[in-house]
């Protein structure tokens, strides 16, 4: 049986956690890690089947099959190599680490070498599919706008850094536009999902994006609209936000459990 590591136990890892444990996902939840004590005494205390071993990452890869970073880009520099090293597959949740293409190009060749698998889910949007079967011929322009509440967008380094007071804003306001390089760079908790959308299709320079936030809003948008060779599509999703971390969206959790699910299933179904 696949043995699992979950780095990060927030939001995100507690729900892959719990999809392990109650046999959701045919797998053995191995280890778990968060630098707080109390997410790990949270997710622990939620489970029935599994008693994980609380292990930091240097011995976590040395025991487990597959690691699941579910914490902070900043986690990926220590989690991705380190799991590679040690011939371990590691599935990655913070994915706008990789508009630094150093650590991205490093991921990749320590892979190669040691015959491991890197794997990003699609997340909290939908479309990667259609991108990545439309990639197969030329792509002319990539865009995400994404709008959500207040909720979804305090605290990010750009609205610090602008002063932006998110809380006198009563209209639907443009906060952001520019480059996925950019976006990922300003808004690392909110928008990881410019940087799967990047890596699917035309990468971080080209692709662009909007982040809009709305106070009338209840829930978390991304709108997706691809043109190329192909055609062209769009996507819209209005995300339940995660009761824990508003800047989460629901379906960015179900997308991993989906993608351990194909891992350890014979027959799959989409792109
Ligand atoms: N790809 C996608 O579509 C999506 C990606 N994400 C990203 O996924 C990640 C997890 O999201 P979510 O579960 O909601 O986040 P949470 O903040 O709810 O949980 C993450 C947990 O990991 C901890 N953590 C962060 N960095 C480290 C570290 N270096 N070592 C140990 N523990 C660490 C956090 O602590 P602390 O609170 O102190 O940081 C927190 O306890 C985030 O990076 C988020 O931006 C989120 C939604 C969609
Ligand atoms: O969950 C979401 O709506 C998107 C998100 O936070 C991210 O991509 O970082």
């Amino acid at each position: 049986m696949l043995k699992i590591g979950v780095f990060g136990c927030g939001a995100i890892g507690g729900e892959i956690c719990r999809a392990i444990d109650n046999g959701q996902i045919e797998a053995e939840l191995y280890a778990i890690y968060d630098h707080h004590d109390e997410s790990l005494e949270w997710v622990k205390s939620s489970l029935e089947n599994f008693d994980p071993q609380i292990m930091e990452i240097v011995e976590m890869v040395r025991e487990v099959d597959l690691v699941v970073e579910c914490a902070s880009q900043q986690a990926v520099y220590e989690v991705v190599p380190a799991a590679l090293h040690a011939k371990c597959d590691v599935m990655v949740v913070s994915v706008g680490a990789f508009v630094d293409t150093q650590l991205l190009e490093m991921a990749e060749n320590i892979a190669r070498e040691k015959n491991c698998r890197i794997y990003v889910p699609s997340g909290a949007i939908c479309g990667i599919d259609g991108l990545i079967s439309a990639s197969a011929a030329a792509l002319h322009s990539v865009t995400l706008t994404t709008e959500k509440p207040p909720e979804g967008l305090r605290g990010a380094p750009y609205v610090l850094k602008n002063n932006i007071d998110i809380d006198s804003i009563t209209g639907r306001t443009v906060l952001f536009e520019g480059s996925a390089t950019e976006a990922v760079q300003s808004f690392p908790a909110n928008v990881n999902v410019a940087a799967t959308l990047s890596l699917a299709g035309i990468g971080f320079d080209n692709t662009r994006v909007r982040i809009v936030l709305n106070p009338a809003l209840t829930r978390n948008i991304h709108e997706i609209a691809v043109e190329g060779e192909f055609g062209r599509f769009t996507s819209r999703v209005e995300n339940v936000p995660s009761p824990t971390n508003p800047k989460t969206s629901y379906l960015a959790p179900l997308s991993v459990i989906s993608t351990l699910k194909k891992l350890t299933q014979s027959f799959n179904v989409g792109t």
